[in-house]
């Protein structure tokens, strides 16, 4: 029998394409291409149901959230958003009214970020499904690559953790649904907080799209940089106590096993760390400061002792992580 996909699981199909096919590109939340002195940074990111949907979500917000979600591996290197371009599988038999609504969402996000809708493909398939393309730009000295990473840098991460994970075990429980989608579905990409996260001095940075488990692992495995967190300085959300109720999972899962949250995770010289603070208070961008990165492995502190933190996080093609009771 051949080798198959749920084997390998998303990162090792990843490794995988990048060693087959010769891709040159640093595995990072954009491609960067260099043109005239500036950095244009692509990026795409596709949704479908049922893997990102639950059946009650509106067409309007699965528009906004593919806008979002890919607006934000642009705020994730610090870059300016310029232009989308939307391609659609839809089935035959859907309603021209889904498609309308999905693109007005789609749109009410695009223009809140001053980028175009610029084009498309369109066409039938078996189920819903819609990519989204992304273009931006940065300059090459602000724009905060993953290979930024060094040991003995600040690790931070922008507002609070645990929202997208909360939803999820308020749905599943069947506990105040209409809150659950809109903690799921309603993501902020943090473009103005990235640009000023590199203004002054952001290092590395990358979203916490697969949250922060997965971002640890995969920034162990692609640099050698470990990260040691701190659990008692993780921002939760305020929904995360109830959501850890609710499933028996603990907050610090919670927070960091399941993603969805696209908040930035980022890190900062040591140096810079009073100013750094001062400037992200005075320009009102909310930042935790979690740990710290150094050459050892990915580590957690609860108060007591370090654990090492092994746990994959959120993988496609591998089974959903568990949170608590919920799967
Ligand atoms: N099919 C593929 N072919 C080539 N490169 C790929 C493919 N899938 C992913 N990559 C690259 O692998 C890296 C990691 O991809 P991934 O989708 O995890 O990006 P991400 O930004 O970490 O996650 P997200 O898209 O959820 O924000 C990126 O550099 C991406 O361009
Ligand atoms: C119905 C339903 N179940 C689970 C989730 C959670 N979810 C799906 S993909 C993903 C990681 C990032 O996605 P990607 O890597 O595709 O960008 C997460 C956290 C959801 N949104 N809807
Ligand atoms: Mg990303």
């Amino acid at each position: 029998m051949g080798l198959k996909l749920k084997d390998l699981g998303e990162r090792k199909i990843i490794d995988r394409i990048f060693l087959s096919s010769g891709i040159k590109q640093e595995k990072d939340d954009c491609a960067v291409i260099k043109l005239k002195g500036q950095n244009i940074l692509i990026s795409t990111d596709s949704v479908s149901l049922p893997t990102h949907f639950f059946p009650e979500v509106t067409p309007e917000t699965m528009g906004s959230f593919l806008a979002a979600i890919n607006l934000s591996d642009i705020a994730a290197m610090a870059g300016e958003p310029d232009s989308f371009l939307l391609s659609l599988q839809v089935p035959d038999d859907y309603q021209y009214s889904f498609l309308e609504e999905f693109v007005s969402g789609l749109t009410r996000i695009l223009r809140s970020y001053k980028t175009r809708l610029d084009g498309g493909d369109t066409k039938e398939g078996t189920y819903f499904e819609a990519t989204g393309f992304v273009m931006g730009y940065q300059k090459p000295k602000r724009t905060l690559y993953r290979s930024r990473i060094r040991k003995n840098q600040v690790l931070c991460t922008t507002n609070k953790m645990g929202k997208a994970a909360s939803g999820y075990i308020f749905y599943r429980s069947s506990y105040r649904k209409e809150l659950a989608l809109k903690l799921m579905y309603d993501i902020r990409p943090r473009i103005k907080e990235a640009s000023l996260i590199a203004e002054y001095g952001g290092k590395f940075m990358m979203d916490l799209s697969d949250g922060l488990y997965s971002s640890i692992g995969q920034m162990k495995k692609d640099y050698g940089i470990g990260l040691r967190i701190v659990e008692d300085e993780l921002p939760p959300d305020s929904h995360v106590k109830k959501a850890a109720d609710l499933s028996g999972a603990t907050p610090a899962d919670v927070m960091c096993r399941f993603g969805g949250d696209y908040e930035l995770l980022f890190t900062i010289d040591n140096s810079d760390y009073r100013d750094f603070k001062d400037a992200m208070e005075s320009n009102k961008v909310q930042v935790s400061y979690i740990g710290d990165t150094w050459e050892g492995e990915n580590m957690m502190f609860d108060g007591d002792k370090w654990h090492i933190i092994d746990d994959p996080g959120y993988e496609h093609f591998s089974p959903k992580p568990k949170l608590g009771r919920i799967e």
